[in-house]
C-alpha cells in the first residue's frame, strides 16, 4: 500500500465517535430553555449533532471557513456540460477576486473562503490561490480510468492535509465546495458504482443540458463504467477510474476535518458524491457530516436518501461552489447561540409543564 493510502487508513482510524456526554449535556440544556421541549425541531438537532462532533456541549463556531476545490474533467470531450471546460480555470480568479456567489455568501454568513486548486487544467497564479494541483485535469473516462490510483490517494491526501492546516488556523467548521466542468457527470458515475443506481437515476441536468443532451450524458456514464469495471467495493479504485479531483479532495477534507473535531458541511450533488466516497473509506465519519441543502440536481435527492442525509434546507439551488453549505452556517450558528444564549425556565421565572402537573 502507498504512503497516501496509509495516510487515508490513518485518518480513518484517527475519527473519534460522537461526544456522548457533551451530547447529553446539550439535551439537558435544550430541555432546561423556555420553549416546549423539541419545538426548535431540526435547530435542536443540530445543536446536538455540533455538541457531539466537536466535544462542546455549548459548542462555539466563531470561525468558519467554505473550502472549494477546482478541478477539470477529461469527459468534457464528450460534451456533458453546457459550458466549456475553460470556465473551470475562470471561475477559480473569480473567487480569488471576490466575485463569485459564494464569496457573497460566505461574507454574509462570516466564513472565508479558501480555493484550491487540486487540478484545474491551467496554470493558476494567485496570491490567494492555495496551489495543490495533483494533476492537470483528469483523463476521459469513457476510454480509460480518469486517473490512476496513486493520484486519487494523494488528492485524498491533499484534502486531509488542508484540513489540519485549517484547523491549526483556528476554524471550528468547515463547508466544502467545489469547481469543476463536467463534474455531475463524475459524481452520477460515482453514485451509480458506489450507491447501486442507474445512470438514468443519477443523471441530471449539470449547469443546464436539454433533455437530448442528458440522453448522451446517461450513456456516456455507462459507457465510462463499461470501460473502467470500477469496484464497488474499493472507493478508492472508483474515485480513481470515474471520479474526480475535488471529489477526492474534499472526500479527503471530510476525513481531516472530522479527525480534528470539526463538523462539515455539505454542499450540492458534488460534494455528496465526495461524502459518498469518503464515507466508505471511513464510515466514522457519519456524525460530523451536516448535509445543507438538496440541489436541484436531479440525483441529488436519492444520493442523499442512501446516506440517510437529511439537509434543512430546499431551495432549488443548482450552483454548487459552496453556496448551499454556506446558507447552513447561519443555520448552525441559529443552533449554537440557541444553546448558548436562551435563558432556561428558571432563570426566566417561566413555569414548565411538570408544574401545571403539581397544581
Ligand atoms: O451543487 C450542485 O448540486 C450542482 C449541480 C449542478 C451543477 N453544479 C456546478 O456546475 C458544474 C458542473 O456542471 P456540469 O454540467 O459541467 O457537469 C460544477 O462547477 C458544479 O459546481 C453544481
Ligand atoms: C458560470 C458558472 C459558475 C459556476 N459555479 C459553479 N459551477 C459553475 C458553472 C458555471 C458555468
Amino acid at each position: 500500500m502507498s504512503n497516501d493510502e496509509q495516510t487515508i487508513r490513518a485518518a480513518a482510524a484517527t475519527i473519534a465517535p460522537p461526544d456522548e456526554a457533551a451530547i447529553a449535556a446539550a439535551a439537558a440544556r435544550l430541555n432546561s430553555l423556555t420553549k416546549p421541549p423539541g419545538s426548535l425541531g431540526r435547530l435542536e438537532e443540530l445543536a446536538l449533532q455540533l455538541a457531539g462532533a466537536t466535544g462542546s456541549a455549548r459548542p462555539v463556531l466563531d470561525r468558519k471557513a467554505v473550502v472549494v476545490m477546482a478541478a477539470d474533467h477529461g469527459v468534457c470531450a464528450e460534451g456533458v456540460s453546457a459550458y466549456p471546460p475553460e470556465v473551470t480555470a475562470q471561475m477559480v480568479l473569480n473567487f480569488l477576486r471576490g466575485g463569485a456567489a459564494v464569496n457573497v455568501l460566505a461574507a454574509q454568513a462570516g466564513a472565508d473562503v479558501h480555493c484550491v486548486d487540486i487540478g484545474v487544467n491551467a496554470e493558476l497564479s494567485h496570491p490567494g490561490l492555495l496551489a495543490r494541483k495533483v494533476r492537470p485535469g483528469t483523463a476521459n473516462m469513457t476510454v480509460g480510468p480518469a486517473m490512476s490510483r496513486s493520484e486519487a490517494a494523494a488528492a485524498v491526501r491533499t484534502g486531509i492535509v488542508l484540513a489540519g492546516e485549517l484547523a491549526g488556523q483556528g476554524y471550528r467548521v468547515l463547508a466544502t465546495g467545489e469547481m469543476g466542468i463536467g463534474n455531475t457527470t463524475a459524481s452520477a458515475a460515482l453514485m451509480c458504482v458506489l450507491a447501486g443506481y442507474t445512470p438514468e437515476q443519477s443523471v441530471g441536468l449539470g449547469t443546464g443540458i436539454d433533455e437530448t443532451r442528458r440522453g448522451h450524458k446517461i450513456e456516456t456514464v455507462a459507457r465510462a463504467i463499461a470501460c473502467n469495471a470500477p469496484k464497488a467495493s474499493d472507493a478508492l479504485d472508483a474515485l480513481a477510474k470515474v471520479g474526480g479531483l475535488e471529489i477526492a479532495g474534499l472526500a479527503g477534507l471530510m476525513l481531516g476535518a472530522a479527525g480534528q473535531r470539526l463538523p462539515v458541511v455539505v454542499d450540492g450533488f458534488i460534494s455528496t458524491a465526495a461524502a459518498l466516497v469518503a464515507l466508505r473509506l471511513a464510515p466514522g465519519l457519519r456524525p460530523y457530516l451536516i448535509a445543507s441543502h438538496q440541489s436541484g440536481e436531479q440525483g441529488h435527492r436519492l444520493l442523499l436518501e442512501s446516506l440517510g442525509l437529511r439537509p434543512p434546507l430546499q431551495l432549488d439551488m443548482r450552483l454548487g461552489e459552496g453556496t448551499g453549505a454556506v446558507l447552513c452556517l447561519h443555520l448552525l450558528e441559529a443552533a449554537v447561540r440557541v444553546l448558548d444564549e436562551m435563558a432556561t425556565f428558571a432563570e426566566a421565572g417561566v413555569s414548565d409543564k411538570d408544574e401545571l402537573k403539581e397544581r
